[in-house]
């Protein structure tokens, strides 16, 4: 299995740059992981205290599921992925079925800061946004499909967004193999990305 890595902050176009790699890709032959559906359960506190909770530390994942779940994937099992709610902040009850194959895209903010998961990674590659257009597009996207307000978006993001981003994910870039500059749109990386994908699918 051939795994690639797509960290970088929040809004910088890694859900973007993924979707434009799997319509250049045959789709069905790629896994695929998000670090958000791995966030700790919480819906054992009130929603009040759940909306506050900083999601940007390292300790707001369960990593220990989801380098469990890239074994079984590695080692040719179907796993149940958990699935998250950004509106009410929790796991959700359904789980979405990912079958094994030979290539396995993990997308998320936080993947480059776990040396070991980072170990099970071919490519590791960081988008490389400047945070005035990421705090806009954050804006913007957890207004329209997140239920925030830009006032509680804004708070936040200088609360646990841009800290978290400087002590934790900016750094983890230096363990990237490659920086893709300008986000998800920057389709040369995309091509480049997926003909590596096709190169590797066509190997026998
Ligand atoms: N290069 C870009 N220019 C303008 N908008 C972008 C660009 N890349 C992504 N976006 C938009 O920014 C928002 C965040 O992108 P997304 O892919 O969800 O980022 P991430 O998954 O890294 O948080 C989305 O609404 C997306 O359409
Ligand atoms: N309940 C939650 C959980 C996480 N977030 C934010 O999502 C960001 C990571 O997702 P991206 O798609 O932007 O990579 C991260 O910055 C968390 O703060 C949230 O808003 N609500």
């Amino acid at each position: 299995m051939f795994i690639i890595g797509i960290a970088g902050g929040s809004g910088s176009g890694k859900t973007t740059l993924v979707n434009s790699i799997l319509e250049r890709v045959p789709y069905d032959q790629i896994s695929l992981l998000t670090q958000d559906s791995y966030y700790k359960d919480s819906s054992h506190l009130p929603i009040e205290q759940r909306r506050v909770l900083n999601f940007d530390h390292p300790d707001a994942i369960e990593w220990e599921l989801m380098m469990e779940h890239i074994q079984l994937l590695k080692s040719g099992h179907e796993i149940d992925a958990p699935t998250y709610s950004y509106l009410t902040c929790t796991r959700q009850p359904e789980t979405v079925r990912v079958k094994p194959n030979k290539i396995l895209l993990i997308e998320g903010i936080l993947i480059l800061t776990q040396p070991e998961l980072c170990e099970e990674m071919d490519m590791r590659i960081y988008l490389e946004v400047e945070s005035d257009y990421r705090l806009s597009r954050i804006i913007e996207r957890d207004m329209e499909s997140r239920g925030r307000s830009a006032h509680d978006v804004i708070k936040r993001y200088y609360q646990t967004v841009r800290p978290m981003h400087e002590e934790f994910i900016k750094p983890s870039r230096e363990r990237a193999d490659m920086l893709v500059m300008g986000g998800g749109l920057n389709s040369k990386a995309a091509d480049f990305i997926s003909s590596a994908i096709l190169g590797k699918l066509h190997e026998r």
